[in-house]
């Protein structure tokens, strides 16, 4: 007792095939992702996906801001979540990706719920800053943690949420000896979060790992 899982390629497997199933254009961004070689490691786990399908669905959120789209894996999670009159926006400053995940995004019937916003992300916050949404999900440039965190603070009222992905860095971040600068710098986020007393926040270990915010 006490001991957590782990969780094994096996056994990820196992979860995935007793969990949710991925809707067929989900599944296509993964075969899309795979054939681009190690990059495809930007796209959010299946099982993070589904988290983000089931926050959605159990939290009456309608307003979803996302911080980092690549090919579209979890902006097409999150839109395929929200009800019909809910609305993504979705920022990212790369145009060849955001090509491809508008795409997918009309292939899956969604396009009319997702806006995507083409330009750094810092930019796009100043212009949605009179903006109000229930969710933010922060997957960008990880230097920029702290800042995309403090807008998005200004973006939501009481009860609203932002899930921040990466905060567990491949385990790195438990590691001391590790001096890396990518490494201090989620370290040093997750130190500002955790103090952070406008929030309540819980790390959950999915992919590699999120922290999910409740406003104060
Ligand atoms: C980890 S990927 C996002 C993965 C995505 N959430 C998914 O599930 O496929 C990070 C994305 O952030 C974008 N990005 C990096 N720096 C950015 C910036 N300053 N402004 C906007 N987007 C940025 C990159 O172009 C990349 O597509």
């Amino acid at each position: 007792m006490g001991k957590n899982l782990e969780i094994t390629e096996k056994l990820e497997i196992y979860i995935n095939n007793f969990s949710l199933k991925l809707n067929p254009i989900q599944q296509e961004i993964i075969d899309y992702n795979n054939t681009l070689g190690d990059v495809k490691r930007m796209q959010v786990a299946t099982s993070q996906c589904h988290f983000l399908h089931l926050i959605i669905k159990t939290s009456n959120i309608k307003n979803v801001l996302e911080i980092g789209t690549f090919t579209g894996l979890s902006a097409l999670s999150i839109a395929l979540a929200l009800a019909d009159d809910g609305k993504l926006t979705a920022l990212d400053k790369d145009k060849e990706t955001n090509k491809i995940a508008v795409s997918f995004f009309k292939k899956a019937n969604l396009d009319n719920k997702i806006q995507t916003i083409v330009k750094p992300a810092l930019d796009s916050l100043d212009e949605l800053k009179n903006s109000k949404f229930d969710m933010v999900f922060i997957d960008a440039d990880k230097m920029n943690y702290k800042e995309y965190y403090e807008r998005s603070l200004k973006l939501l009222d009481k009860g609203g949420l932002i899930i921040i992905d990466n905060v567990l860095w491949h385990g790195e971040v438990a590691d001391e000896d590790n001096l890396d600068k990518y490494t201090i710098n989620i370290r040093d986020f997750n130190t500002y979060v955790a103090n952070d007393k406008r929030v309540e926040q819980i790390i959950v270990p999915l992919g590699d790992g999120m922290t999910v915010c409740r406003v104060l």
